[in-house]
């Protein structure tokens, strides 16, 4: 299948940037064993970097970009990635993974619902918020106050990067946490939507590379 493939960094605070240590692995087309293109790979060092815009996106201004704001702005934002459905990704699975275009067809389509199901529930967080919790004893009150629990890691596999990675990507924004997404070996064009959309910057970074030299570094990277 010819398909021209994008030429991307990783994807950190809303921009396209070299690793660190300019590390790439070759993409390899399984069906044809020709290298296709090439990805960049993440280490430990820009799993910091990516760690820090994380942070500062759930902080800035307050927390009201992100952390803070309502379901509904989030929901906003998680249809807005939703509706910018590209075809040719399915494409670009088919070449990256080697399995048959229906089946990423069908992934896309399970993405864009993923996305949809996690905007309705992120609308009806606000509803929810300060819920009262009825005590027996009239002179105290209590009500629950949900909030995110901060900056998370997103580990997912090879076999349907995109679906995968959504499946997490999804509630964890919607739920007003920041996320760092480690995919398989490949490269996401996620990033380019969430450019498209303006997610706030490092709400979502994207770091492909190796398991031990990117994943392990952020699965044990220390909490704030
Ligand atoms: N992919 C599936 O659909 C699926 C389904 C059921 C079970 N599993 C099981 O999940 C396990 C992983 O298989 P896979 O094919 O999904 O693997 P994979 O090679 O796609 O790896 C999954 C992710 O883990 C990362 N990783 C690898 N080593 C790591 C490390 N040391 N620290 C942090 N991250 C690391 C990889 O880079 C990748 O992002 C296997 O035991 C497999 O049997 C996978
Ligand atoms: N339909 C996609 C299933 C993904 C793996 O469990």
């Amino acid at each position: 299948m010819a398909i021209p493939i994008p030429s991307r960094q990783l994807f950190i605070n809303g921009n396209w940037t070299e690793p660190l240590l300019k590390k790439h692995i070759p993409i390899i087309n399984p069906s044809t064993e020709e290298i296709i293109g090439d990805i960049p790979a993440a280490t430990a060092e820009d799993v910091d970097v990516a760690v820090e815009a994380a942070r500062r996106a759930l902080t800035r201004n307050k927390g009201k970009d992100w952390a803070t704001a309502s379901g509904a702005v989030r929901a906003k934002y998680l249809r807005a990635i939703a509706a910018k459905r590209k075809p040719e990704l399915a494409k670009l699975e088919t070449v990256d993974c080697g399995k048959p275009l229906k089946e990423s067809e069908a992934d896309m389509d399970d993405v864009i619902s993923c996305f949809e199901y996690y905007a309705e529930l992120a609308e009806g967080l606000d509803a929810k918020q300060k819920a009262p919790i009825s005590l027996p004893l009239k002179a105290f009150k209590s009500h629950v106050i949900k909030e995110p629990i901060g900056v998370v890691g997103l580990i997912v596999p090879w076999n349907h990067p995109l679906l995968m990675a959504i499946w997490k990507v999804a509630p964890t924004l919607a739920a007003g946490c920041a996320a760092i997404l480690k995919p398989s070996e490949t490269c996401l064009e996620l990033g380019e939507v969430c450019r498209e959309v303006d997610l706030p910057v490092g709400v979502l970074s994207i770091l492909p590379g190796l398991g031990p030299e990117a994943g392990a570094p952020l699965a044990s990277h220390p909490p704030c």
